[in-house]
């Protein structure tokens, strides 16, 4: 029994990267939402390293009167006079760029945050199919790396490329007012520059896309063996995994070695052409001074200019590089925010397994003419709540039980249209105290291929207001996939789901969280005490701690070193899986839940202590409708009902002697149950001698 989670495969697929049908720029436009409260900041720092850069460029024009007035007159005065001038625009230019860095350092890093915070506000309200289909390492790499990439750009490449464009430029004018044919000469690679910057621009882009997704993967390989480290060194798959990581670095070392070739290529190309025509500039510059048709002031006034835009023309390269990677990473960042959010109530079809509509046609058709019929598409919670009361009510007036008409007989709907007009006929929920029902569920995970079978399909089942029933049935048969229905991890494909007579599809996520709680197979704990752990499952974090511990059989917290305030560690591995299941247990029932799912909970627990929590359990059962998802016999009897579901629909459900007697696919599934160590007794076994069990089942049996 498992959680649905997401497949594990030891490397995941590099997700292709979409078509780049928006440009860097469109792409990068994006980001202004975030860039908006800093935006003051930004253009004033952009304005600062403008002007830095004028100043920077009046050092050649005081150059050109140093050369032609006091040193040609042999001035001393003058010429400390200019130096002093010098040094005065220097120490200004070093202080205006000074003064950018401080203005946008702030601001940039709560650009920064927000996003991070956005993006993992986010990835917590995205559908549980969200995650089956995305590697975490992908979403890892987006919330670090991507986000890092996109702070450097609008602290750098965002001002640089404007300020180095309007430097270009006033440099230019300079150079052309000094003389204009050494400018045209200077100018003269301009063309062949800009062709050139266009073609690396969709290259790099390329490039810059596939080594971000391989990072992604990459991180997603290092976490899955640290989180699996236990597996690798039990089954000595260090040097599998090792290879799997090696291959993946290798083809990421590549993939930067062709960012790093791009990139030299354009460098090469950005720094040479200049270099070249400020060489012939030179060149001819030098002819006409000694012709007398220049004067040497402007020739070093003119070559100082050129010499000053180099680094703006040089950095070009790199600058655009940056923000084509800041433009990937917000595509990628975008692409995570634009998956669509598990919506609060009613209006949030379609969110999570919404994509096997076609199979669903028969529950869909119940919806349709039966419960929601009357508010299609209901805009808010309170109407799609109406909606979903009106519904329930009018079903009640039709009388007849769900899964004693349709489930019980074997003869569940049919996969298109017999279950749907079925339903509707037979259509029953009660109001307040109806209990939760399954009516013509169908399922089908959104990556299911077209052509497989959905996983339910056509499920009626009632269970009544306090009662608690078991759900048996082969493995792979879809008991997890049901019971991760009620709490919506995952939203039917068809038909309904009501906890007394109210479509959980209406109800906001909250408040359908405070009524349902879930225990799971694989209990999951967080970096937190043990006491915060448990408590997550109360809807106000707050409960009777003391008693969840207790129906639980948790009594071992107390012997941690600070008992309910021990920090369990990273997954709460540092504790058995039978503490932990006991945790997740006391997790579910803590918050007193009016309905309680438990995928197999008690899988994990020694004879004697899953003989003491069911014991408890059943006191927690009395007054919770419960649906178990159970294994062996010894679970399958705390409940009062069975339910065998087999084919995707509920085959038969009964007292568990009744199916034993009944019905042969029942009596043999309990039979290989029985034959692996459980007893079916009716009542707890008496514990066994201490000394008959494991070590591990002895400490637990003392506890
Ligand atoms: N996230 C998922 N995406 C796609 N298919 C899934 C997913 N989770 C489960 N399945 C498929 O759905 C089917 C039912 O799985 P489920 O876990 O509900 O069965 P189960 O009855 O609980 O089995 P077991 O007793 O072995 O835990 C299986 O064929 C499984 O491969």
């Amino acid at each position: 029994m498992s959680v649905p989670v997401r497949r594990l495969a030891i490397v995941t697929p590099v997700k292709p990267a979409p078509p780049t049908e928006r440009s860097a720029v469109r792409t990068l436009l994006r980001l202004w939402p975030y860039v908006r409260p800093a935006r003051a900041r930004l253009v004033i720092a952009a304005l600062v390293a403008v002007l830095a850069s004028c100043v920077g460029l009046v050092i050649p024009l005081v150059l050109k009167w140093m050369v032609d007035g006091p040193i040609a007159s042999g001035d001393t005065g003058g010429v400390w006079l200019g130096a002093l001038w010098l040094l005065l625009l220097g120490f200004a230019e070093a202080l205006l760029f000074g003064l950018r860095r401080w203005l946008v350092a702030r601001p940039l890093s709560h650009v920064e945050a927000s996003m991070r915070a956005d993006l993992y506000r986010h990835l917590q309200r995205l559908p549980v199919a969200f995650h089956d289909r995305w590697a975490s390492g992908q979403l890892l790499s987006r919330g670090t790396t991507d986000l890092m990439l996109l702070r450097m750009f609008l602290a750098f490449p965002l001002t640089f490329l404007f300020v180095n464009a309007v430097t270009i430029l006033v440099g230019v004018v300079i150079m052309l007012l000094q003389d204009w044919t050494l400018g045209l000469v200077v100018l003269a690679p301009t063309v062949p520059l800009v062709v050139l910057c266009v073609a690396f621009e969709t290259r790099y882009a390329r490039v810059a896309r596939l080594s971000q997704d391989q990072v992604g993967d990459l991180t997603t390989v290092v976490e899955e063996s640290v989180l699996g480290i236990r597996i690798i060194k039990g089954f000595g798959r260090h040097r599998s995994q090792a290879r799997v990581f090696r291959d993946l670095a290798r083809n990421l070392r590549g993939t930067e070695l062709r960012k790093a070739r791009l990139l030299a290529m354009i460098w090469g190309v950005i720094v040479t052409l200049p270099e070249i025509a400020i060489a012939v500039a030179l060149v001819v510059g030098a002819v006409q001074v000694a012709d007398g048709a220049l004067s040497a002031g402007t020739l070093v006034a003119f070559l100082s200019t050129a010499l000053a835009l180099r680094w703006p023309v040089e950095s070009i390269g790199f600058l655009l590089a940056m923000s084509q990677e800041a433009a990937t990473a917000t595509a990628r960042y975008f692409e995570v925010m634009d998956e669509e959010e598990e919506g609060a109530g009613a209006d949030a079809r379609g969110t999570g397994g919404r994509t096997g509509r076609g199979a669903a046609s028969a529950g869909a058709a119940v919806k349709a003419g039966g419960v929601l019929g009357g508010a299609p598409g209901a805009a808010d919670d309170d109407r799609a709540r109406d909606a979903g009361g009106a519904g329930a009510s009018a079903e009640a007036e039709t009388g007849g039980a769900l899964v004693e008409a349709a489930g019980a007989s074997g003869g569940g709907p049919g996969p298109a249209g017999a279950g749907g007009g079925g339903r509707a006929g037979a259509g029953v929920s009660g109001g307040a105290g109806d209990g939760l029902r399954f009516e013509g569920v169908w399922f089908r995970y959104p990556d299911a291929g077209a052509e497989d079978p959905p996983v339910l399909a056509g499920v009626d089942l009632h269970i009544r207001a306090g009662e608690s029933l078991a759900l048996v049935g082969a493995t792979g048969s879809g008991k997890t996939t049901l019971t991760a229905l009620v709490p919506r991890m995952y939203d039917v494909s068809g038909g309904r789901i009501t906890l007394d007579g109210e479509d959980i599809e209406g109800m906001t996520r909250e408040e359908l969280r405070a009524r349902v709680a879930v225990a799971f197979e694989e209990p999951t704990l967080f970096s937190a005490t043990v006491g915060e752990n448990v408590l997550m499952g109360a809807v106000d974090g707050e409960g009777d701690l003391a008693r969840a511990l207790d129906v639980a059989q948790a009594s071992f917290v107390h012997d941690l070193p600070r008992g309910v305030d021990t920090e369990v560690g990273e997954q709460g591995l540092s504790l058995s899986g039978g503490q932990r299941q006991r945790l997740a247990l006391a997790r579910a029932v803590v918050g007193r839940p009016a309905f309680l799912v438990l995928d197999d909970p008690l899988s994990a627990l020694d004879v004697h202590t899953e003989a003491a929590v069911e014991a408890a359990l059943r006191h927690v059962l009395a007054d919770t409708t419960a649906l178990i998802v159970a294994h062996r016999p010894s679970t399958v009897l705390l409940a009062d009902r069975v339910a065998l579901l087999s084919e995707g629909r509920v085959k038969a459900v009964g007292t568990h002697q009744e199916l034993l007697r009944t019905n042969a696919e029942y009596a043999h599934l309990m039979a290989g149950a029985q034959d692996t160590g459980d007893t079916g007794r009716s009542d707890p076994a008496p514990p066994a001698p201490h000394d008959a069990l494991t070590p591990r089942a002895q400490e637990d049996a003392r506890r």
